[in-house]
């Protein structure tokens, strides 16, 4: 997590007494790993599969997350699978009430428990933190701590090219605002994000929550991933988004998942996977290009 720009003249030496180290002009504070519990025969109910440890996982992952922000700092939560983001968002939104959520993705990740053909609930993280589908999620073990915090109107995809039937039929129902691969390719990534920007500032200036799925790049650049989908954004389009995001002033949390070292088939794959996350990253606390 990282603090605006701090001034440079009244700070000591990169490490001072609060553990907090200065990169890039931000003070950042290691907040350490999340622990996650081991859940012994955590069988699937319906198409939810492991249920029990995802619900605790994602009940610690919010309780981190809210301290976080609690102390003032954008939150940068380092994934592990898109479930995640239903820790992170509810953990975001209890300390920020009204949130806007731009969620970068090949995938909606918005299929409901009784819409996902895989039963991962790396696929159906947006159904359990939007009012609009309450109702259509049932109740799961260890996941009683949460509720929808996000709505529809307040929600932004950019990079969609592989998504369900049913997602699909979702998201025109509920009319979510989406720029998929084809809208990249019309527009170009400088209107998707001119435009992005003015539809989640349309009525009040809400904190952004950027939620970032690496296999939004197209796997030439980052294939260590779970569910790689070709067609994907350029390593330039994908820096430039968090290079937008970063100028608004209103990133206040972002998450960076799926990247998986054990979905590299080589080194060099891995290496490269990693090294788009952490420049992603770093667009995101002000890291220009042009230096
Ligand atoms: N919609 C999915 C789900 O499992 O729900 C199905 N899809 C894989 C499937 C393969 C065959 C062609 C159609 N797509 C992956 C996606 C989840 C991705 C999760 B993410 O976090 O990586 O975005
Ligand atoms: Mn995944
Ligand atoms: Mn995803
Ligand atoms: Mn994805």
């Amino acid at each position: 997590s990282c603090k605006e720009k701090p001034n440079r003249q009244t700070l000591g030496p990169p490490w001072n007494e609060f553990d907090m180290m200065y990169m890039n002009g931000c003070a950042v504070k290691d907040y350490g790993n999340v622990t996650f519990e081991e859940v012994a025969n955590d069988e699937p109910i319906g198409n939810v599969k492991r249920p029990r440890a995802v619900g605790s996982a994602n009940q610690r992952l919010s309780a981190a997350v809210h301290a976080v922000k609690n102390d003032g700092y954008t939150c940068v939560m380092l994934g592990g699978d898109h479930s995640l983001a239903i820790g992170s968002i509810q953990g975001h939104a209890a300390a920020k009430k009204d949130l806007s959520v731009v969620w970068v993705d090949a995938h909606a990740d918005i299929n409901t428990p009784l819409t996902s053909p895989t039963g991962n609930i790396h696929g159906q993280p947006m159904s359990y933190l939007i009012h609009e589908l309450h109702s259509k999620i049932p109740v799961l073990p260890n996941f009683s701590w949460m509720k929808p915090c996000v709505s529809a109107k307040d929600i932004v995809y950019i990079g969609l090219r592989d998504v369900d039937p049913e997602e699909h039929h979702i998201l025109t129902l509920l009319g979510i605002k989406g720029y998929s691969m084809t809208e990249v390719d019309r527009l170009g990534i400088s209107k998707v994000m001119e435009e992005t920007c003015d539809y989640i500032f349309s009525k009040v200036k809400k904190p952004i929550h950027l939620s970032y799925d690496i296999d939004a790049l197209d796997p030439s650049i980052s294939p260590a991933t779970g569910t790689p989908v070709v067609g994907g954004l350029t390593y330039r389009e994908g820096v430039y988004i968090t290079e937008h995001i970063c100028q608004t002033g209103m990133l206040s949390a972002v998450d960076m998942v799926e990247v998986n070292p054990k979905r590299g088939k080589t080194e060099d794959e891995i290496i490269s996977t990693v090294n788009a996350a952490v420049d992603l990253i770093r667009g995101c606390f002000g890291r220009l290009r042009e230096g």
